[in-house]
């Protein structure tokens, strides 16, 4: 019999808590590669603690969080800073990644997420709209078999820049990446696996 491939993110029986009270306890989550996954949740059922967690942000109460793989995280702030134009927003996520600072494909992300004539404007001139495919822009260039943790990524998207989003998210999946995504709304085009989390806690 042929051993399973090891997963890209594996969580085992991790505690989280938050003002002395467990929002996840003994909570498994083994990402393999092709896979995407919905975390489903009320309002402070505790999902933006969780990602954080397995992003390495904050360290669990209980449990291990392993992390072979390359790893990206978007919060649901967007992290972008006013003063940087939107392409050097880009060029300082691709030099995150590891990529070269002039990585060829930084104006095809642009261009990706209907940026391209934005590129030079700063941060703080942009919709929300714009600022969510401003963060999302990194997501275009490549990082394969990585894992991409994403907090409320189809905030604030329109139409057109949710099928971009999903339409990454099925390419990364097909070339062996995987995704963790948190989202109150359902998004029909995706095909993802869905997890629950607990009723919100006070
Ligand atoms: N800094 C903090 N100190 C104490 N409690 C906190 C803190 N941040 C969040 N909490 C509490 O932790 C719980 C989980 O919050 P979290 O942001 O993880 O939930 P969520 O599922 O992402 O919520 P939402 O859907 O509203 O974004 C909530 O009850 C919240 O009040």
């Amino acid at each position: 019999m042929l051993a399973s491939p090891p997963a890209l993110l594996q969580a085992t029986d991790l505690r989280c808590e938050r003002a002395g009270r467990a929002l996840v306890d003994g909570w498994h989550l083994a990402l393999h590669a092709g896979e995407t996954v919905w975390l489903r949740g009320a309002n402070g059922s505790g999902k933006t603690t969780l990602l954080r967690t397995l992003a390495g942000l904050r360290d669990p109460d209980a449990g291990t969080v392993h992390r072979p793989s390359p790893l990206r995280y978007l919060g649901h702030a967007n992290g972008l800073k006013d003063e940087l134009t939107v392409l050097e927003s880009l060029r300082f996520a691709a030099q995150w990644q590891g990529l070269p600072h002039d990585t060829p494909g930084l104006r095809a992300a642009l261009e990706h997420f209907g940026l391209g004539r934005l590129g030079s404007r700063p941060a703080r001139q942009l919709s929300q709209g714009q600022r969510r495919r401003a963060a999302l822009a990194p997501l275009a260039l490549p990082q394969p078999g990585s894992v991409w943790l994403l907090d409320e990524p189809f905030d604030a998207l329109d139409d057109a820049g949710v099928a971009q989003l999903v339409a990454l998210v099925q390419a990364h999946a097909a070339a062996g990446g995987a995704t963790l995504f948190t989202s109150h709304q359902t998004v029909p085009a995706l095909s993802a696996r869905a997890m629950a989390l607990g009723e919100a806690r006070a």
